[in-house]
Order: structure tokens, then C-alpha cells, then sequence
């Protein structure tokens, strides 16, 4: 079997018990199913959920909390029973665990956005499993990725994964919610996840999963977009995870999208900030998303925005949103150019290695 490199999401509902409180049984037929991915020579990146879990009983709650601040304090006490549990039960399988928290702010500051990719590739290359979680004490409203799911969507993206396995309580995605309708139907293989599908998706998963099987749709529509097969499903016992590989899983196969974006493009597309609007006319809109080209300032007709070198901005054509690209150039500038040259001169106004079209993609990576 090739060696591939797979992120692993293991959501709340596959790491507790009936009461909501981490289930050592769990966690344990993971890790093993993990270690056995590492025994064939694949490269694992783990993005487990649990912090909450492991934590509420120590904060002195009795069930797991609701409100927003008792889920940051109980994954506060959590992570650490958490992870500790994990490098423990690794070790047994000769194999050292590295902790990973992470936020949705992370990822949009360019230079963490950089560490985070640094710190990753390095623990990889060193033999080192890295245990991702969100950083539950800092990330509340928009700076969360409201799931796990999600995280581990765009993670798998930025280390270019070969494929992502979402490990949750159900054997894959249904029509329906199968808890709430008997004729719900499941999906064995999906290449497109489509609007429906995510409307239809039950929003609230289990008593203590976050996102249900809606979050992991979008997920998996993020991870496909960026070129990496997904897996969502379940299973028991050590061999789970090498069966999913072998086309054997419990649950759905959805294909990857022939597109390949390098890290820095992925950033640019799913993460910047765009700190103003270039408008282009046709002949521009033309050489860019259908010739190739890089697009020039002689084909501009609008700028709204201030922004300075190196800043992201949005490209707007006849047919609308075209995509998000760096400037090599500040918004003066290219008033200053459109004024004296009437559009005339041929500057470079975003490089094509700096440009993604996001034309038919703005919906798909949402
Ligand atoms: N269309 C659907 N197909 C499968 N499961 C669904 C669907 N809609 C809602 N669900 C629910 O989503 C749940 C899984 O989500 P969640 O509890 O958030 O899991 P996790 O903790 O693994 O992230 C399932 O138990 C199921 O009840
Ligand atoms: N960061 C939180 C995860 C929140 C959550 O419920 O996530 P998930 O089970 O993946 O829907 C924790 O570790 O408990």
C-alpha cells in the first residue's frame, strides 16, 4: 500500500459515554487503529475533539456545561487529561504525540498561519504525531471554527493530505437524519456534496457533538476543494482505519476535485482578508481566468478600497466575483497609474502566482 499522509478527526461522540464523560475504551481502539495506520508507514495528523468531555466532571459540573464560558473552563481542565491520555497510550505503541491548539485567527494571520505550517512539517519529518485541538479558552463567536470539523477540513488542506477520515457515531451521511427518520438512505460514494444535501443535514448531532452531520458536509466540501478525499463513518477495533483505506470503511467515501492549491494559495483563498475591491473590464476578466495571464493595470477601471502592497484584494469582471489576489502594488499607485496613463500602461497589478479564481469556487469553499 502507498504511503499516504492522513488527518484523522475524532469527534466528542466517538470519545464518550452515555453520560458525556471520556470513555478510556474509546480512545484507546483509536489510538490502536492509529498506531496501526503508522505501522504501514503513513504519516497521521490527529485533530481529536474531547477537551470538554474529559473536563467537565473536574470543573465540578455534573453534566456537560451549556453555556459558552463552562465549555472553555472544562476543556481548560480537559485538554490536559486529554492529551496526556493520548501520549500514554501512544507510547505503548512506540510512538510520541505532540500537542497542537489551534484557532480560526490563527490561520488568518499570515505569519502563524506560516509557524503553524513550519511546526507541523517538522514534527512530521520527525517521526512526531501531532494532536490538534481548537484552542477553546481564546475562541469564542467568530473566532471559532465553531467545530471541529471544520479545523480538520483545513488542516488537511495546508499539509496537502492524501486524505481525510472524519470518525463520528454514525456509518456515514444519510438523506436524512437516520435518528429521526427510518427512511433515511445512506450514501456509499459521493463526488459532489450539493446545496440540498447540506440543508438537509441535521444541524444538532448528538447530545454532546457540536456541528452534526451539516459541519461535516461543509467540511468535507472544504477538503474535497482542496484536493484531499474524504471518509466519514465509523468503526471498531484496531484494523478501522486500515480498512478505510483498503475502500473497506463503514461509512462515506466522497471523491477529492482535481485541484491542487500550495499553501500559500489556500491562504489566500480561504483565510486573508481582503482589504479592497479591484473592478476589471472585460479584456482583463478574459486573460486571467481564461488565458493564463497575470492580471495588468491597463485593464482596471475601479478601485475601492485603500490598500498597500502585498495586501489581498478581490477582482471584480463583467461576470462578477473572479477571485482574490496579492498586489504588487498599493491602491494609490494604481489610481496614480490609472489617471496619468488612462489605462494604457501594462504594470503588473497581480501576479498569477498570487491569484486564485474563485469564480466557480466562492460556494464550494464557503
Ligand atoms: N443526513 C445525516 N446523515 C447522518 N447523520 C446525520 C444527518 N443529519 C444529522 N445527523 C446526525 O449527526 C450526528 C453526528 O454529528 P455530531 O454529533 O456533531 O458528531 P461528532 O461529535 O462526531 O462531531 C449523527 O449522530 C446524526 O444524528
Ligand atoms: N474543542 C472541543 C470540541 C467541541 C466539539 O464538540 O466538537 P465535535 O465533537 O467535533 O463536534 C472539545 O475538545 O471538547
Amino acid at each position: 500500500m502507498a504511503k499516504e499522509r492522513i488527518v484523522v478527526k475524532i469527534g466528542s461522540s466517538s470519545l464518550t459515554n452515555e453520560k458525556g464523560e471520556l470513555d478510556l475504551e474509546k480512545l484507546r481502539d483509536h489510538v490502536h487503529a492509529l498506531a496501526k495506520l503508522r505501522q504501514e508507514n503513513h504519516e497521521v495528523i490527529l485533530v481529536s475533539s474531547g477537551a470538554v468531555a474529559a473536563g467537565f466532571r473536574g470543573l465540578g459540573y455534573s453534566s456537560r456545561p451549556v453555556t459558552v464560558k463552562g465549555k472553555q473552563a472544562a476543556a481548560a481542565v480537559g485538554q490536559s487529561i486529554l492529551i496526556q491520555t493520548y501520549m500514554e497510550e501512544f507510547r505503548q505503541f512506540q510512538v510520541t504525540a505532540a500537542q497542537i491548539l489551534l484557532t480560526r485567527s490563527d490561520f488568518s494571520n499570515r505569519v502563524r498561519y506560516q509557524n503553524a505550517f513550519a511546526t507541523i512539517t517538522e514534527l512530521l519529518d520527525r517521526g512526531v504525531l501531532p494532536i490538534i485541538n481548537e484552542n477553546d479558552t481564546v475562541a469564542v463567536d467568530e473566532l471559532t471554527f465553531g467545530d471541529n470539523d471544520m479545523l480538520s477540513a483545513l488542516v488537511s488542506g495546508f499539509v496537502h493530505a492524501d486524505r481525510l477520515i472524519i470518525l463520528t457515531d454514525i456509518n456515514g451521511i444519510y438523506t436524512d437524519n437516520p435518528k429521526t427518520n427510518p427512511e433515511a438512505m445512506k450514501y456509499d460514494k459521493l463526488d459532489e456534496i450539493t446545496k440540498e444535501m447540506i440543508k438537509q443535514a441535521g444541524a444538532a448531532g448528538s447530545k454532546v457533538g457540536t456541528g452534526g452531520m451539516k459541519s461535516k458536509l461543509l467540511a468535507a466540501k472544504t477538503a474535497q476543494s482542496l484536493g484531499v478525499s474524504v471518509f466519514i463513518g465509523n468503526g471498531k477495533g484496531k484494523d478501522k482505519l486500515l480498512n478505510v483505506l483498503a475502500g473497506k470503511g463503514n461509512g462515506t467515501y466522497i471523491n477529492e476535485l482535481d485541484t491542487t492549491l500550495n499553501t500559500r494559495k489556500q491562504w489566500i483563498a480561504l483565510h486573508s482578508e481582503s482589504f479592497g475591491r479591484i473592478y476589471v473590464d472585460e479584456g482583463a476578466q478574459d486573460a486571467i481566468l481564461y488565458h493564463g495571464k497575470s492580471l495588468l493595470s491597463a485593464g482596471v477601471f475601479k478601485v475601492k478600497g485603500t490598500f498597500e502592497k502585498g495586501d489581498v484584494v478581490e477582482v471584480i469582471g463583467t461576470e462578477g466575483f473572479l477571485g482574490k489576489g496579492e498586489v504588487k502594488c498599493s491602491s494609490e499607485e494604481l489610481k496614480g497609474w490609472m489617471d496619468q496613463q488612462k489605462g494604457t500602461r501594462a504594470i503588473e497589478v497581480i501576479h498569477r502566482d498570487q491569484w486564485v479564481e474563485m469564480k466557480y469556487e466562492e460556494e464550494r469553499i464557503g
